[in-house]
């Protein structure tokens, strides 16, 4: 048990959710946390005001504008903009309340378009990035730098762990704004039971070519991952979080049409686009320091799917304000 007091920023997202779940069943008592309604963290002067009053121990930030290439697409400057507030107010308010450790999530995009394969921390900023997601990169670069900077100039434990793609329980299943293993999950299974009868499913349509090879890592792994990084004071500022292995996105929609057991054709709309064509970490860094994933790929869509079904009445759907 543990009177250590965390804020999770984000905890009723995908990644805060399933953080506070490890943590309070880790026995972590003192665990709080801010809905956006409740406080934006957009709004400085409010962060500034509850840093003040609630004098967190430790802070992890899994609130962010999050979204799948199209909504990155569409909508840069939302992108850029609130991950820059919403970071730089939660991580300068903990540099003033002297929070003991800050642990702040990226995005493996903060790696150039072309960069050799496997991306290791080192090749941050050494060439151009994927446009789709350039916005959204250079906010959580800015926060990775941030916590860099806090640590090489004040000493302080501020850490930054960079995700791969994550899916799981409480994830956006949103057609337009998703990530692309929600946005299969929903497809295959609204075409499966808007069928006939089960051999005459209609097609899906999925996004670009299907060449892109990506990374999948489940949230509670994630979780995992920052639990570890909570509870070891890790050696440098920046590590990778994911599997070390990826598939093209062809074979991820043949593991979900498989699993959701759709009959029907795949169709690819190539007027949508494939991003960066593989982004796969190199995650020996984190290893060394004796982390690894656990949940195998097909297991975690399984339980995932198993989820999704049992909360379709309100599953989450995120649709994007702009001014
Ligand atoms: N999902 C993925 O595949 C990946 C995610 N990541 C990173 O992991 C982190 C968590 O992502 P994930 O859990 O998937 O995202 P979600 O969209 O599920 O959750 C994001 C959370 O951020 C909160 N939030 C957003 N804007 C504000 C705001 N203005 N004020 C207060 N809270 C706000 C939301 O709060 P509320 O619900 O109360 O509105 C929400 O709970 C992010 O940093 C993301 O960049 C990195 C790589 C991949
Ligand atoms: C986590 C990561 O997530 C984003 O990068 P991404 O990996 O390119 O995103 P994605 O999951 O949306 O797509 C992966 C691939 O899948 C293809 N695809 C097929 N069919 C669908 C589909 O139906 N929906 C979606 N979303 N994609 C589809 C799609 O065309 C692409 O080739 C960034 O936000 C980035 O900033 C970031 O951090």
């Amino acid at each position: 048990m543990s009177n250590l007091k965390i804020f999770i920023a984000g905890h009723r997202g995908m990644v805060g959710s399933a953080v506070w779940r490890k943590l309070a069943a880790k026995g972590y008592t003192n665990l709080i946390g801010m809905g956006s309604k409740e406080l934006d963290l957009r709004d400085q002067s409010a962060v500034n005001s509850f840093f003040k009053a609630e004098q967190p121990d430790v802070v992890i930030d899994a609130a962010a504008r999050v979204g799948g290439i199209l909504a990155n697409n569409n909508y840069p400057y939302q992108f850029l903009m609130e991950n820059l507030q919403i970071q730089n107010n939660l991580i300068d308010a903990a540099l003033k309340e002297n929070v003991a450790k800050f642990i702040f999530l990226g995005s493996s995009c903060i790696y150039p378009k072309l960069a050799p394969q496997p991306l290791k921390e080192e090749y941050l900023l050494t060439s151009s990035l994927e446009p789709t997601n350039e916005w959204y990169a250079i906010a959580k670069i800015a926060g990775v730098k941030a916590c860099e900077a806090i640590r090489k100039q004040y000493g302080k434990d501020f850490v930054s762990l960079m995700p791969t793609n994550l899916y799981g329980p409480f994830d956006n299943f949103d057609y337009e704004t998703s990530h692309v293993m929600p946005a299969m999950i929903r497809k295959f299974h609204d075409a499966k039971n808007s069928a006939q009868d089960e051999k005459t499913a209609p097609p899906v349509t999925l996004w670009g070519s299907g060449s892109p090879m990506r990374e999948f890592l489940h949230v509670d792994d994630m979780a995992d991952a920052v639990v570890f990084a909570l509870e070891n004071q890790l050696a440098e500022h920046l590590y990778n979080v994911g599997t070390g292995t990826d598939l093209s996105i062809k074979d991820l929609a043949t593991l979900v049409q498989k699993t959701v057991g759709h009959l029907g054709e795949m169709v690819w709309d190539s007027s949508k686009p494939d991003g960066t064509p593989r982004k796969l970490m190199d995650v020996s860094k984190l290893q060394k320091e004796g982390w690894k994933y656990q949940i195998p790929l097909e297991e975690g869509i399984k339980e995932t799917y198993a989820w999704f079904l049992t909360n379709q009445a309100n599953f989450k759907q995120v649709k994007i304000d702009t001014l």
